[in-house]
């Protein structure tokens, strides 16, 4: 799904209100009775006390609009004008009017902090004020405003965007931001919405398809995707019945060190959970009775160091390599990678230590294969590009790399992101139970092993990293965020993609 800016989703309004043949109010009633439909069929005519903050703009039109709804559904609704100026929007103005007329009173006039109303933890709050037409910071009385429905612990609905918050550019420090348990936004996702400085002021997100014109919006560039099941499900290639393990691939993954055995067999089952016919792991002399053991469906290469590797087998003809978990980054496992990739010209896959080196060794990313996949946390991004200001600037720094060293990134966190030139698809599965040990272990073998099934670089990384969010949130249904285990999201792999095909 595409990610738009502020900018094409006002075009896209204008568009449409002509192709459509209406009139911008009447799409603004379209868009608000959407968002009312959802608040009616959650509450159920209980008698919560609803407040509805509404801005002079269109954001503030659309509240009028969910008043008017709701005060006919004979909800307790009281509506509050944060009248920071007399420039009210012509649909804002006509709503106005048509709520009056039904409620036979005003609605109370915010214009100082002296007006901030009474708020209570029962409160069911509907963020109206400001939406995409955002074009500086909230200040003054307003943003004293903002706190004070923040700190109110009532229930906060925004409405299109969380007010205060920048749809698509970078937000200062400490800025005035609705803080909402629940996002109704409309028609396209918002990249805010998912970086990690600014998805906490989302809190559950749904986008609601108010009917903009599908033609224009396919006519939109953006280099920002939203990953859906429908998008994975698109990549995702069946099997034959007229098939052998050869044809799924011969993987290798490289890692481990002392103590660090039990990172490259979250790897290695990860990758044979998700489909891989041959997979060997190449380790140091100490972990080959551990994996021998403990996973008997992959075979065992070891390195003459009995700790550490220091050596790669550049004879074994893999279809996919995997390097890095657990190596650690001693100089005789750093030839060890260096020796890898002068004799490798597939894609390769490289995480955790392998990294590390990459950022200690900046020559050696100039042997990697195009279309490698690195997959950084962001603490081994920051050792990879520098420091960044703002999520903004990393994305930016991101691409960069991505084109300088024709490489594919997988950034990892809350909402991964992966980065091939200016294009970054973003994740939406996976769950807090998944910041466990060795979760990243997993999504490695998850890639590796799409890698080897002949999968196109960016279709490995951006399947295996949704697989590896919905694995992860079959796996915290069983056993809640606190026990989930990285080995339980390799071990749901099978399930989220059976779910795919909506076969639970
Ligand atoms: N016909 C349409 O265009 C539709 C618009 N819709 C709603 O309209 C919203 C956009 O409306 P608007 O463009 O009127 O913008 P907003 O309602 O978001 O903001 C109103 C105006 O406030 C001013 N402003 C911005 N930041 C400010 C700040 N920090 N302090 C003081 N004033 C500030 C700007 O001049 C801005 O245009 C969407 O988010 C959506 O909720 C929906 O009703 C769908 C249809
Ligand atoms: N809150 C979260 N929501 C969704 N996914 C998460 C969350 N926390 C962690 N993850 C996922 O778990 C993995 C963690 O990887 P990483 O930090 O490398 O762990 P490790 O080094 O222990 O293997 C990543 O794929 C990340 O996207
Ligand atoms: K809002």
């Amino acid at each position: 799904m595409k990610i738009l800016s502020a900018k094409q989703l006002a075009e896209a309004d204008k568009i449409s209100i002509k192709k459509q043949g209406i009139t911008s109010e009447e799409l603004m009633e379209r868009a608000a009775s959407l968002v009312f439909e959802e608040i009616h069929h959650r509450l159920e005519n209980r008698p919560i006390p609803i407040k509805i903050f509404c801005g002079i703009g269109n954001n503030g039109g659309d509240g009028l609009v969910i008043a008017r709804k709701l005060m006919e559904h004979d909800y307790k609704v009281k509506v509050y004008i944060v009248n920071y100026s007399n420039k009210r929007s012509e649909d804002f103005l006509s709503n106005y009017d048509k709520l009056k007329a039904l409620s036979k009173g005003w609605p109370v006039q915010l214009k100082g902090e002296n007006d901030l109303p009474e708020l209570n933890k029962g409160d069911f709050v509907v963020d109206s004020i400001f939406g995409i037409g955002l074009n500086r910071p909230i200040e003054g009385w307003m943003a004293k405003l903002v706190n004070h429905i923040n700190q109110s612990g009532a229930f906060i609905l925004s409405v299109d965007m969380p007010s205060g918050l920048f749809p698509d550019q970078a937000q200062e420090k400490n800025a005035a931001i609705v803080k909402a348990d629940y996002t109704l936004s409309f028609q396209a996702p918002k990249i805010a919405f998912f970086l990690p400085e600014t998805m906490d002021y989302v809190g559950n997100l749904q986008i609601l398809d108010i009917g903009l014109d599908r033609e224009f919006i396919g006519t939109l560039e953006s280099n920002h995707f939203l990953i859906t099941s429908e998008y994975a499900r698109a990549i995702y290639k069946t099997r034959n019945k007229n098939t052998h393990k050869g044809d799924y691939g011969n993987v290798l993954i490289a890692g481990g060190s002392y103590g660090k055995i039990g990172s490259v067999m979250l790897t290695a089952t990860a990758a044979l959970r998700t489909g891989t016919g041959l997979c060997s792991l190449f380790i140091p002399e100490c972990g080959y009775e551990i994996i021998q053991t403990g996973l008997p469906e992959a075979m065992v290469l070891t390195d003459s160091d009995s700790k550490m590797i220091t050596e790669f087998p550049v004879e074994f003809e893999a279809d996919a390599i995997c390097f890095g978990m657990g190596v650690g980054t001693d100089e005789k496992s750093i030839s060890a990678l260096r020796n890898m990739l002068e004799h490798t010209r597939n894609p390769v896959v490289i995480d955790a230590d392998g990294l590390n080196i990459l950022s200690m060794k900046n020559e050696l990313m100039e042997l990697l294969p195009e279309n490698s996949i690195l997959t950084p946390h962001p603490g081994e991004l920051k050792r990879l590009i520098g420091e960044w200001k703002d999520d903004f600037e990393m994305l930016d720094k991101v691409k960069a790399f991505s084109k300088k060293y024709k490489v594919i990134l997988v950034v990892k966190g809350a909402h991964t992101c992966t980065v091939q030139n200016d294009s970054v698809m973003i994740n939406n599965s996976g769950n807090p139970g998944m910041a466990t040990a060795g979760s990243g272990d997993v999504l490695s073998g998850v890639i590796t092993s799409l890698l080897g099934q002949s999968y196109e670089p960016i279709s490995a990384a951006v399947l295996a990293v949704y697989l590896h969010g919905a694995a992860g949130d079959i796996a915290a249904k069983e056993f809640g965020f606190e026990s989930l285990l990285a080995r339980d999201i390799a071990n749901n792999i099978g399930r989220a993609i059976r779910q795919l095909f909506n076969e639970p």
